[in-house]
């Protein structure tokens, strides 16, 4: 409920006035719906079907049929045929209206929501996607984020609802108190009985956020990992698997729509039991006239759909609540793990270029783990210098650049940068800003080269892009391509060779002129002959830049000024990478042998 409570609000500070207007409009609509209503009583009379004097006995009616007697208006047929025909026509026109509005105001929350939420989730520490599939941001985005918004305009409707029934219940009061305690009396004995109806909603509404986080979760592992899918001819067990899942999703739905109409089911027979009890009572025990009969049902009937109405509004959103609770987690999930730049704005500065210096620094992935990734690292980097970090896999090398990169923050132990100072909160970004990064797996977006490139520097111009390329020995294979920089390379740049998309994102990378350049495995896709050019490159960028390399290939690294060795997360060798090569014993003289085949 307090989920429910905080997306209404949200709704009202999202709509303002609209949100006022709406109301207003749907109170006309509604009272207007009333007098149409109303005014078949006359209309009956008019007709012959009731007697006029019977007519005149009906309080409310009664009180129109004076009214308009007043202001001299005859009461004849024609007449309150064409009052009808305006009433019930300009009620009409007004729902078409509102029904606009409301739908543009839900379509204003949901795009408000999602806005929030997915700069909510592009704001957190790195550490939070580590823990989370990605998946479930899709499925959030997507079909949660339609539950609540459905569930809040549910909701709104529900408080109209009371109102209008508050008011129907006021005129069948004023009509027949007696009749409107008993409708009373019995509506609260269905609204106990219902309850029932409305935990198995729950639980089926649980039901289908599980099944559909399940099913974007699949769907996405399957179509990312489709290559090994298809060379390892494992599609029938993905579509069983999808079927499955997909028979659960509409097993799930079919039991929510048999349970709401069992429940609709039971309180129509409700009202025929109601009705035909009525019908019975009046004319065998209190001898009700014909007229008085009429009147009783025609106010039975406007009545009674509207329990119906809010029941079933109830059954649904109880079947929101787990959509709401979905949504709050994720919201209190990355609103803790924030990163600390993004909560203060950003900083445009960027610190200075420069050294970097981690003082004993420890870090693991899992608080409740005792394995450490990181174990009292002490490091220098210097400035406009190449350093480069090797180590068996799993050594922590990755770990070890994702902390220079501010991505993770060390569990005990400082990180400074620059001039010797330690990382402000708010230039967290700047940092970031002054980064550029290839990784092992690098990524690209389903588009041109061309706008690939311009990611980092919008306004590049075309001789830059094509230097940037140069750089990265890129040029001669996109002169070559059809469309050459406007061409469209794929999903994730599938259309492009391994080293194709490495030297694309090294191009990317340089085009940024950042002051840290960090290469992971980025030339480890790469023939020798591309190889040793991008050496030849990076040789050039030192003195401009500081560059960090990982680098399984120890020919790729010959030209650094420092070697970090690492094994399981800690530092064991460190100094230039002759001297280490001429050392006799040690990691780095055992990985150089086993490349060199020695
Ligand atoms: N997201 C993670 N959650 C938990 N443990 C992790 C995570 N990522 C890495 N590790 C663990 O941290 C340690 C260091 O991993 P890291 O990826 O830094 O090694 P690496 O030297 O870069 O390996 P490789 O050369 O294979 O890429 C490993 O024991 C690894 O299992």
């Amino acid at each position: 409920m307090k989920d429910l409570l905080y997306f209404v609000r949200r709704f009202y500070q999202v709509s303002g006035f609209k949100l006022f207007f709406t109301l207003v409009m749907t109170f006309i609509i509604s009272c207007l719906d009333g007098i149409g209503i109303y005014f078949i009583i006359p209309l009956l009379g008019s007709i012959q079907v009731i007697g006029m004097q019977s007519v005149n006995q009906i309080p409310v009616v009664s009180s129109m049929l004076a009214y308009m007697q007043s202001l001299h208006f005859p009461v004849h047929l024609p007449v309150i045929l064409a009052i009808y025909v305006v009433v019930v026509g300009g009620q009409a026109i007004l729902q078409k209206q509102q029904t606009v509005m409301n739908a543009s105001m839900m379509q204003a929350y949901i795009r408000t929501l999602r806005n929030e939420l997915y700069r909510g989730l592009l704001s957190a520490k790195w550490e939070f996607y580590l823990s989370r599939r990605k998946s479930d941001f899709n499925q959030v985005l997507a079909d949660e984020m339609e539950r609540v918004t459905y569930a809040v305009g549910l909701s709104i409707q529900m408080v109209l609802s009371f109102a209008f029934t508050a008011i129907q219940i006021g005129l069948a009061c004023w009509i027949s108190p007696l009749l409107t305690a008993v409708v009373l009396l019995f509506g609260g004995l269905l609204a106990l009985f219902s309850r029932k109806f409305m935990h198995q909603s729950k639980r089926l509404g649980e039901k289908t956020t599980e099944l559909s986080q399940k099913y974007y979760a699949g769907i996405y592992d399957h179509f990312s990992g489709i290559k090994d899918i298809k060379s390892n001819q494992l599609e029938q067990p993905h579509i069983y698997w999808f079927n499955q899942i997909s028979r659960n999703m509409e097993n799930n739905a079919i039991q929510m729509i048999k349970m709401n109409t069992t429940s609709q089911l039971i309180y129509k027979l409700a009202s025929l039991v109601l009705i035909a009890g009525f019908v019975y009572l009046a004319l065998n025990v209190f001898y009700t006239s014909p007229e008085q009969l009429i009147v009783t049902v025609l106010i039975l009937s406007r009545l009674w759909p509207r329990f119906v109405g809010i029941q079933n509004n109830f059954e649904q959103l109880y079947a929101s609540f787990s959509a709401f609770r979905t949504v709050r987690e994720l919201q209190a999930d990355y609103a803790e793990q924030k990163e600390p730049g993004h909560s203060h704005g950003g900083s445009s500065g960027r610190p200075e270029p420069g050294a970097i210096q981690c003082t004993n620094v420890y870090y693991r992935y899992n608080s409740n783990d005792s394995h450490y990734a990181l174990k009292a690292i002490n490091l220098y980097i210097p400035a406009k210098k190449m350093t480069a970090i090797v180590g068996k896999s799993g050594a922590g090398k990755s770990t070890l650049v994702d902390l220079l990169m501010g991505l993770i923050h060390p569990e005990s132990g400082q990180v400074y940068y620059a001039g010797g100072s330690l990382l402000e909160e708010q230039q967290l970004l700047a940092l970031r800003s002054a980064i550029g990064y290839v990784p092992q797996d690098p990524f690209l977006f389903h588009d041109s080269i061309r706008e690939n490139l311009k990611l980092v520097d919008p306004y590049a111009t075309d001789r830059e892009l094509w230097e940037a390329l140069r750089f990265s020995a890129s040029e001669e294979f996109v002169r070559n391509l059809p469309d050459g920089l406007d061409t469209v390379i794929g999903d994730r740049g599938i259309r492009l060779s391994g080293g194709e998309r490495q030297r694309i994102v090294l191009a990317r990378a340089i085009l940024k002129k950042p002051a840290i350049l960090v290469l992971d495995e980025a030339t480890s896709a790469l023939d020798s002959e591309n190889e040793r050019r991008i050496q030849a490159a990076l040789d050039g960028l030192k003195g401009q830049m500081t560059i960090i390399v990982i680098a399984h290939r120890l020919s790729t690294i010959r030209h650094a000024d420092q070697v970090i060795v690492l094994e399981k997360g800690e530092i064991i060798q460190q100094g230039g990478y002759e001297q280490l090569a001429q050392e006799s014993k040690g990691v780095f003289k055992q990985l150089l042998n086993y490349q060199t085949g020695a």
